[in-house]
């Protein structure tokens, strides 16, 4: 497969980095030479106002952002903190937040960055697996890990920002006083193929993974998000999803905070983001899928005009955005927006992208007849293809067999933004690594997805769904997203997973639904109303002609924490077998 036009661009993209130092955070320091008074982060302080007008925010620019960062690297080294060692944020997203990331980095910490709202027994256990030298986080975190301190025996450098109590370590102020006395300290020489991070999947598919990020990942996925979106110094972002903040510093866009719980994006207070971007001027914006159909239904029922006027980029992702939330969208923000939809996965960011006016008019009408979902035409630099769907390790590229063009298998993807190695669950290693020894890629492994889907005749890639929620019964397999997609256009019908029953190979499949109104799930006679028009859906269809059990539910369906979009199909599926048995 040849790289065609991408050759251009990633020589653009090498030599931007090749300047810079390995470690990511001297893109900051950068920044800040070029920007120095321009804010770098703008956090909601004090309540907001009742009239909607502007509100008080506190600013950092660019050069306290690098100033601090550096001074509390300095802290951390001359406190005993060295190089290489893990260190667990547990601090909310905020100025602060980001900040701290920095300074970590700087000092050549790998940055261990969960979920605060996962589930606590994956919290704990993911923790207790990363094995971390100490963790940097507020007093309530920093008493949970004493009480459970047994479990992280190497945990003995502790860092709490705020007041300590009755554990030990010191404080985030102890710290900064340190690296303030040590100003000539010497920052570590970081490489880029330094460990800089262990983030965590999402666990969709069972328990999350932690994914070990270098700095050359991070260098690799800046480059490519900043050159696609045209990303511009001085852009302002309305930063619905925590981790994008990290991205702005180093791009030079002023991060503003949203005055939201960024762990419950579906909870959202649209008229907070609105007033944000009004008195911002917000051009940017990147938030999960049911954010963004939060904000486009209020919008609906109460906006007048285009509340988002300013609004020029916005950036969903982690899950499919219907075609219908993008259509809605594109009538509240800056006519000429691009709204794009990113795709990739922890292990590998970006992968695709797609921009809305292609779903509306093209892909998104074919998605809805079963075709799966369009996520676009690769990143510069990737290379994927599309292989035969096998549970099973797959030690070499050699063993693969390849799937022609418009045939359903699983992804698999080679770049410089894919991440070579699981930290914890070490085991998915070898279901997820394939080795190239030819190197022809540039990297010698291929990250397999996960996902299952097929590349088009313009080489974009059609997502199907996740592998392992695929259902194999007696006759024949059904891909979740496809066949969802078809019960998904009923007006009635707010979401739906299609799960099976039964053993794989034996499985029924059985569409589970969340109503619009979820009293139909409790009213027998609304609830077979529905039903009844699935079932002819169903019918009309020849993806979905065998599916003839439906569960209409009261209740909405499980999704998870971080972007409120991913439906848990396992969790219904476990539910629906112990129902059965
Ligand atoms: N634009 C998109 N459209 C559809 N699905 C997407 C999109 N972007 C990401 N996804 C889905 O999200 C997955 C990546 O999510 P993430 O890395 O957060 O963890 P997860 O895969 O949900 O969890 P786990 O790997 O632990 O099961 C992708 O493999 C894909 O299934």
């Amino acid at each position: 497969m040849s790289d065609g036009p991408c050759n251009r661009e990633s020589s653009q993209v090498l030599t931007e980095t090749a300047g810079s130092s390995g470690n990511v955070a001297s893109r900051l320091t950068a920044i800040a030479k070029i920007l120095p008074g321009a804010i770098a982060i703008a956090e909601p302080s004090g309540p907001a106002k009742r009239d909607g007008s502007d509100r008080d925010y506190a600013l950092t620019t660019f050069k306290t952002l690098d100033e601090r960062s550096t001074q509390t690297a300095r802290g951390l080294l001359a406190s005993g903190i060295e190089p290489g060692m893990r260190l667990v944020s547990l601090v909310p997203f905020g100025a602060q937040f980001i900040e701290l990331v920095f300074a970590m980095m700087k000092a050549g910490v790998v940055v261990v960055l969960i979920d605060p709202g996962m589930d606590r027994k994956h919290l704990i256990g993911c923790l207790q697996e990363v094995n971390p030298d100490g963790f940097l986080g507020i007093p309530k975190a920093q008493a949970i890990r004493t009480v459970l301190r047994s479990k992280f025996p190497n945990a003995k450098r502790n860092i709490t920002v705020g007041r300590r109590w009755f554990w030990g370590g010191k404080t985030l102020k102890q710290v900064m006083e340190l690296g303030d006395q040590n100003p000539s300290l010497t920052l570590p020489d970081v490489q880029t193929l330094d460990d800089a991070a262990v983030i965590f999947t999402t666990g969709s598919t069972g328990p999350p993974k932690g994914v070990a990020y270098t700095h050359q990942t991070f260098h690799a996925q800046i480059d490519r998000i900043r050159s696609r979106y045209e990303i511009r110094q001085g852009s302002r972002d309305l930063a619905c999803f925590p981790l994008f903040g990290l991205f702005d510093a180093v791009m030079g866009v002023t991060t503003i905070i949203p005055d939201m719980d960024p762990t419950r994006p579906a909870d959202v207070d649209p008229q907070k983001l609105i007033q944000a971007a009004r008195q911002w001027e917000v051009d940017q914006s990147f938030g999960s899928p049911a954010l963004w159909k939060t904000v486009t239904r209020w919008c609906e029922a109460n906006a007048v005009g285009r509340p988002f006027p300013t609004l020029k980029r916005v950036l969903s992702a982690g899950a499919p955005v219907p075609a219908a939330t993008l259509q809605s969208l594109r009538r509240f923000v800056h006519e000429d927006a691009k709204i794009e939809t990113p795709y990739g996965a922890t292990e590998a960011l970006p992968i695709a992208s797609i921009e809305s006016r292609a779903v509306i008019t093209e892909t998104g009408p074919a998605a809805a007849k079963g075709k799966g979902v369009c996520v676009g035409a690769r990143f510069d630099g990737v290379r994927w293809k599309v292989i035969e769907i096998d549970d099973d390790p797959i030690a070499s590229i050699d063993g693969v067999n390849e799937l022609p063009r418009g045939k359903i298998g699983e992804l698999i993807v080679s770049g410089p933004m894919v991440t070579k190695r699981y930290v914890t669950r070490a085991d998915q290693n070898a279901l997820h690594k394939v080795h190239d020894e030819s190197g022809e890629t540039g990297e010698r492994f291929w990250h397999r997805m996960g996902d299952v889907g097929y590349l088009d005749e313009q080489d974009r890639f059609w997502f199907c769904g996740r592998k392992a929620h695929r259902i194999v019964s007696s006759r024949r397999t059904f891909f979740t997203i496809p066949c969802e997609s078809v019960f998904n256009v009923d007006e009635q019908v707010d979401k739906c997973a299609l799960v099976g029953v039964g053993k794989p190979g034996e499985q029924t499949p059985v569409l589970v639904v969340q109503p619009v109104d979820l009293s139909v799930g409790t009213d027998p006679t609304r609830a077979k109303e529905l039903e009844a028009r699935l079932r002819d859906r169903a019918s009309r269809n020849p993806l979905t002609q065998r599916i003839d059990r439906f569960v209409i539910r009261d209740q909405p369906l499980p999704v998870d924490i971080r972007h409120n979009s991913k439906i848990f199909r396992e969790k219904l599926a476990a539910e629906l077998n112990d129902f059965v048995v």
